[in-house]
């Protein structure tokens, strides 16, 4: 746990994502992200700079077989203020709408509700459990998939909802989250979803273990190259096309 803290607390700091005064909610998907991702922000409330409120919201689908008493009572024993929102998202993908790719759908039904829940609750900042491969796959699903140079930031700012999005994990692997949450045996709920594991991410996460086996390092030179805005060495029509007219020579 000292080792995620201390990258929770890197990231928080390099990012500013947290002010005096925050309310923040945590998205409680019951997996292991969010749930160690809770831990560790009320665990860091203790010695932070800036002293803020926590909360956790957890968006149930309406999926059989979820159950959510492990996480009810993983808040009770931390103290920390919780609420389920009960919704049918799962029922109007699956058997009203018979959605063939339903994932990317789920999720902006998912967070609509879930920002929604947050401002209800007073909260200025919601808190997801994105990691660092989380980032990696993302960027990899944007090149590949939409041609795109992209992945999420760890920040990002609503303007509609005036709500902030802060991801603390961004500098946790999901190796370290894994081996913290065995080593705590921290209680994970299963998710009933039928599309889990058969995914563009799933095939992402695949992809990277094969990379790995060739190149060990591609996974730290792909989260270094997302930090390097300076080396962003794409091809800049205007600037490009200038250059044999003698113009931004000593930039290329
Ligand atoms: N049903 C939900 N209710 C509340 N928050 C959610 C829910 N599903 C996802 N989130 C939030 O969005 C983040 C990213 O979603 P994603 O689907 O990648 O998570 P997950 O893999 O299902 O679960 P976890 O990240 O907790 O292991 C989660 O880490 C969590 O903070």
């Amino acid at each position: 746990m000292k080792q995620i803290l201390s990258k929770l607390r890197r990231a928080i700091q390099d990012f500013n994502m947290i002010q005096d005064g925050d309310r923040i909610a945590v998205g409680l998907s019951g997996g292991k992200d969010s749930t160690l991702l809770l831990l560790a922000l009320n665990q860091y409330r203790k010695f932070s700079p800036q002293k803020f409120e926590l909360c956790a919201v957890t968006i149930s689908m309406g999926l059989e077989g979820y159950d959510p008493s492990p996480l009810i009572e993983l808040c009770k024993k931390e103290d920390i203020t919780y609420k389920i929102i009960d919704t049918q998202i799962g029922e109007i993908l699956f058997n009203v709408r018979k959605e063939k790719n339903p994932c990317s759908l789920c999720a902006k039904m998912r967070r609509g509700v879930l920002h929604d829940a947050a401002k209800e609750l007073g909260c200025n900042k919601v808190a997801l459990g994105h990691h660092s491969n989380d980032a990696i796959e993302t960027f990899l699903m944007s090149l590949l998939y939409e041609g795109r140079i992209n992945t999420f930031s760890p920040v990002t700012y609503l303007s509609i909802k005036d709500l902030y999005l802060i991801r603390p994990m961004v500098y946790v692997s999901e190796k370290d989250i894994i081996g913290t949450v065995n080593k705590l045996n921290l209680p994970i709920v299963k998710n009933p979803c039928p599309a889990n594991g058969h995914t563009q991410r799933q095939y992402m996460k695949d992809l990277v273990k094969q990379i790995k086996l060739d190149i060990p390092q591609a996974e730290d030179n792909i989260l270094g190259a997302l930090m390097n805005i300076e080396q962003l060495n794409i091809w800049d029509k205007s600037k490009i096309s200038s250059l044999c007219n003698g113009i931004n020579k000593d930039e290329n």
